[in-house]
């Protein structure tokens, strides 16, 4: 549900009227009501994940029904129409959310950090206390740990009901319903030459949930707590790319092999700041039974991180990707398409097909799907123009044909034939059909794609990880 705000008029606002003061006190965690959206002029239906007193009133942070909770956010008292306020329906966790009563009000000096134009306007949020969590968390440096311990975590990010697996860079289970971990925490991560806004929680030490920005070493991934601290790190560190083998260069584009055990700290890192943009997973941080392709840009300071994809050593599914991202500065370049084509890769070298572990992202999805379209429409076409059969009859292509020549999972070559509507029922028998517009579809998604991965240099032997320790 959606409207504009202009449509609806201010003057209809709650606050115009004597009542106003009533209703926002009927305002819980849990609640739903009509918001307006930050940053245009929208008003949406909205769930109430927090609320915050501050000295200039109330603020809530929002989940806008039907919509990606990137797009949540801390929004003024002032956007609600609490004249479309719905009760909560369902049990607010104890404790999870901190009763509005105990929230310190928060000091205005604060209230008006601001770190480049990117920050938002956002208060330093204070947590409630929770039990700190057991053993393995990722540790600020003794030298740069806040002078006052405070409880690590503020929660252990691993579910506590019964899930398939335990260990993993990420879990595809525990898409989090608890209220803690479906706020963002960290306000702005400084990462090389780039400032990024995290779209979701992820599990930093609360330390530095406090603070305006956090600062990343781009080729360590160490995290840390001032741009100072930062300095300091860079005179020390010499790593100027991901640990691991090189295992592909194409002019600057080179692809890193990192063995989640080996280099644990790195992969921990790596996954800390995956989850500030990976919603539906769940960190946790045994890295051991995965491998990490970091794909990186070469330059005279050199490799710098683009994006990985994590893919587990052993995998009972046949999954070729665990995780994948491509880094807010460096998405919709095509380099989401590039990470799939290289998986795609390593599966054909293994000589087995593979699919990306369930459930995919809204923008997984997408990727994922231009990606098997615009393949096996190249594959269609390829064998359809370059069939030189001596006058005999073309043989049938299958989809296991399909299958085999790409490495794409069956299921995922027939949901895509079915969904380019190139699969059809006939004469009793499913066969897959060219079309000439398909054949357009092919020409406009070759002038798309501007770099392709190139097989001839990957330089990587597949291992049986069955018969080594993990
Ligand atoms: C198995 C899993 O881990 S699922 C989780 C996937 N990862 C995430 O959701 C993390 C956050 N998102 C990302 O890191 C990136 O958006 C990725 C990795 C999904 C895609 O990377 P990008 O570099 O942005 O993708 P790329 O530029 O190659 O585009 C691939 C296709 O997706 C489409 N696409 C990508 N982002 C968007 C977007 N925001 N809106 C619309 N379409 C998009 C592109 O248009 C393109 O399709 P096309 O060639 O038909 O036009």
């Amino acid at each position: 549900m959606s409207m504009r705000w202009d449509e609806e008029g201010t003057s209809a606002h709650p606050s115009m009227n004597g009542n106003f003061k009533m209703t926002i006190d009927r305002v819980t965690e849990g609640c739903r009501l009509m918001v307006k959206m930050g940053n245009s002029e929208d008003v949406r239906e909205a769930e109430v994940l927090s609320i915050r007193k501050t000295p200039h009133g109330y603020k809530l942070y929002v989940h806008y029904i039907e919509c990606n909770r990137r797009l949540d956010e801390w929004v003024d008292e002032r956007a609600l129409r609490l004249d479309t306020l719905k009760a909560a329906t369902k049990n607010v966790r104890k404790g999870a959310v901190a009763p509005r009563e105990m929230v310190t009000p928060i000091a205005e000096t604060q209230l008006e950090t601001s770190v480049g134009a990117l920050v938002q306007d956002l208060p330093q949020k204070k947590m409630p206390t929770i039990q700190p969590p057991p053993a393995r968390r990722p540790k600020l440096d003794e030298d740069e740990a806040p002078a006052s311990p405070t409880p690590f975590l503020a929660h252990q990010v691993q579910p506590s009901t019964s899930v398939p697996r335990t260990s993993g860079s990420m879990s595809m289970v525990g898409h989090s319903e608890d209220a803690l971990t479906r706020i963002r925490n960290i306000e702005m991560v400084e990462l090389g030459r780039f400032r990024m806004v995290p779209w979701y929680f992820s599990p930093y030490p609360v330390e530095l949930t406090r603070l305006p920005a956090i600062y990343l070493c781009e080729f360590c991934l160490k995290f840390l707590k001032s741009a100072t601290c930062l300095r300091r790190h860079l005179e020390k560190c010499r790593i100027k790319h991901p640990p691991g083998n090189e295992i592909y260069r194409n002019d600057n584009l080179s692809f890193f092999e990192v063995d989640g055990r080996r280099n644990k700290f790195y992969a921990q890192n790596l996954c800390l700041l995956a989850k500030l943009f990976l919603d539906h997973k769940t960190l946790y941080y045994d890295t051991d039974p995965f491998l990490f392709y970091v794909m990186a840009e070469k330059d005279d300071r050199g490799f710098h991180i683009v994006g990985y994809f994590s893919k587990e050593k052993e995998s009972a599914d046949e999954y070729n990707v665990a995780c994948i991202l491509v880094l807010p500065p460096y998405q919709k370049k095509g380099y989401g398409r590039l990470l799939i084509e290289f998986s795609y890769e390593l599966s054909k070298r293994e000589g087995k097909t593979g699919s990306p572990e369930k459930p995919l992202s809204d923008l997984g999805l997408l990727s994922y799907r231009s990606f098997w379209s615009a393949t096996i429409i190249e594959k269609l076409i390829e064998y359809k123009t370059t069939w030189q059969g001596n006058g005999q009859e073309r043989p049938m292509l299958s989809v296991v044909d399909l299958s085999t020549m790409t490495s794409i999972r069956k299921e995922d070559v027939i949901s895509t034939l079915q969904q380019l509507n190139l699969y059809k029922y006939y004469h009793g028998q499913y066969v897959i059909v060219i079309t000439d517009e398909i054949k357009h579809v092919y020409e406009k998604m070759q002038r798309k794609i501007k770099v392709r991965i190139d097989p001839r240099r990957l330089q990587w032997t597949p291992r049986d990880w069955g018969k080594r320790k993990i």
